[in-house]
């Protein structure tokens, strides 16, 4: 039957200072370590020839599949506020895949060797970071944020220099595209107004195809984009996720959460939670997320304003009007997801105040932030970390005298509780303990974490041990970066 490629490569046909064609840089050795069949078949793909033979050398960037057109994608970005030239320095693509129900797909390898955007890197990438990214990607996928997925990782039988060797390994992701924030600062900067032009154009046929007839489709994409973001990391927040690189290359305009590397979930609540070992300032811990949020919007919103009006000041003016918008969209998604953790259906003026109140009250005492929730989902609260702590009692009467004023009966709000307070996420020292069996060759581990992870608002019992905190965290857990 073939594999089933059935590749648009419509990025190609934009004008070629957007990218840069590449040959393909061939691995010793490739094996395929773990392989997401669920997706290949939304894809249209063989799940059966992909991991042939020939499968693997595709997915290792041995060989080209039919109907690709390999090429690094050029864009800049915001490093921790500082602006540079970037581009896809480990990264290939492959082309957009049409699948059977007729949606755009790009299939890209990450880890696939040097390109044009290289600077002084190896192009490579190590196996523990690209399994990282395919658990936390795929966790994203069942928690139901938008994210970029995961395929396959395939080991490349070749190490790679680190600060000790490691296994090599290349990661095919799936995304609805690889147009980053980073790659509008790119044109805008480098590229001729014609350019920018036809990426915006192209970005709005892409993603936002439900544009009004409107003379400014420009400012359309703008307001759309701002909205995805607010809804985007309203979402992170919900679920205590913490990207730790938000910088402007690594948000993508479609509104996918992209580019897993050091992040990680939170447990103990606090605001000022980081990981990332690079984040020394705690620019990107969980509490500073919405507002760096609005900072990459504001470096989006710049490089549009050429597009905006062919006055300057009128087109800046029309931009920080926009951007103005983000904070109030943040607060209304986020506090419509805390109505639903709480089980709340309408709205009442005090709403905002109980959710923070519990909050506070899990800051104060070091409580677990998905099982405090997910505690009162299943109406144990003799099992949540804040029992018997002060004021508790005094907040669940509030609650529950909140939950009564509702027309809906407490089972509907249960049901509201449990679709929206996921059981389990992807801790880290489950993470960490299956990356480590990976990495040593026992897949098992990680296979049944992926299993949970497929399904974290599930509250049968059968993934009950990875609900459970570890007693004490022998160091704080770190994070790293671009390894
Ligand atoms: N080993 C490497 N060799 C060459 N370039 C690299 C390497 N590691 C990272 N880079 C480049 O450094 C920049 C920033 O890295 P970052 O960690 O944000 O991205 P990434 O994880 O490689 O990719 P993505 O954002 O596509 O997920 C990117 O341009 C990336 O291509
Ligand atoms: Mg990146």
């Amino acid at each position: 039957m073939g594999f089933g490629w059935n590749f648009d490569n419509s990025y190609a046909r934009l004008s070629d200072t957007l990218y840069a064609s590449v040959g393909l840089h061939p691995v010793s050795d490739p094996k395929i370590v773990i392989f997401n069949e669920m997706l290949a078949k939304e894809l249209g793909l063989s799940s059966d020839e992909l991991q042939s033979e020939e499968g693997v050398q595709i997915l290792a960037g041995n060989k080209a599949p039919e109907g690709s057109f390999p090429m690094a994608q050029a864009y800049a970005g915001h490093q921790f506020g500082y602006f540079t030239m970037l581009g896809d320095g480990r990264a290939l693509l492959y082309g957009e895949q049409m699948t059977p129900e007729n949606e755009r797909f790009d299939i890209q390898l990450k880890g696939a060797g040097r390109t044009p955007f290289s600077r002084g890197g190896d192009g490579r990438a190590a196996l523990g970071p690209m399994l990282r990214e395919y658990i936390i990607s795929e966790a994203m996928h069942g928690l139901g944020i938008p994210t970029t997925r995961s395929l396959a990782v395939v080991s490349t039988g070749e190490k790679i220099i680190r600060e000790t060797d490691l296994p090599g390994a290349i990661l095919t992701r799936v995304a609805s595209s690889h147009i980053r924030v980073g790659t509008f600062q790119y044109v805008a900067n480098w590229g001729s107004f014609e350019d920018l032009q036809s990426l915006a154009s192209y970005t709005i046929i892409r993603h936002y195809t439900d544009i009004p007839n409107s003379d400014n489709q420009y400012l359309y994409l703008l307001q759309e984009v701002i909205k995805k973001q607010a809804e985007l990391i309203a979402k992170w927040q919900l679920v205590g996720f913490i990207h730790g690189v938000m910088n402007t290359d690594n948000m993508a305009i479609s509104g996918e959460s992209i580019d897993f590397g050091p992040c990680a979930f939170m447990d103990t609540y606090h605001p000022e939670t980081v990981f990332s070992s690079i984040d020394t300032k705690g620019r990107y811990a969980y509490g500073n997320q919405p507002k760096m949020g609005l900072w990459n919007l504001a470096r989006f919103a710049e490089s549009l304003v050429p597009l905006l009006d062919d006055d300057e000041d009128k087109a800046i003016e029309i931009a920080q009007g926009q951007i103005s918008q983000y904070m109030g969209q943040f607060e209304k998604y986020w506090l419509d997801g805390m109505r639903a953790k709480l089980g709340l259906f309408d709205q009442e003026d005090q709403d905002k105040e109980l959710a923070d109140e519990l909050l506070d009250l899990m800051e104060k005492n070091q409580a677990d932030y998905t099982n405090t929730f997910s505690a009162l989902t299943i109406g144990q609260h003799e099992k949540s970390p804040l029992q018997g702590k002060d004021g508790f009692e005094e907040w669940l009467q509030k609650w529950e005298l909140r939950r009564s004023r509702q027309t809906q009966s407490i089972e509907e709000s249960t049901e509201l509780m449990k679709n929206s307070n996921p059981s389990v996420i992807p801790r880290n020292h489950r993470v960490e303990e299956a990356l480590d069996a990976a990495v040593n060759g026992d897949l098992s581990v990680l296979e049944r974490l992926l299993a949970a992870l497929a399904d974290p608002y599930d509250y049968s019992s059968e993934y009950e041990e990875y609900c459970i905190v570890p007693e004490t965290q022998k160091r704080p857990y770190r994070t790293f970066c671009g390894t």
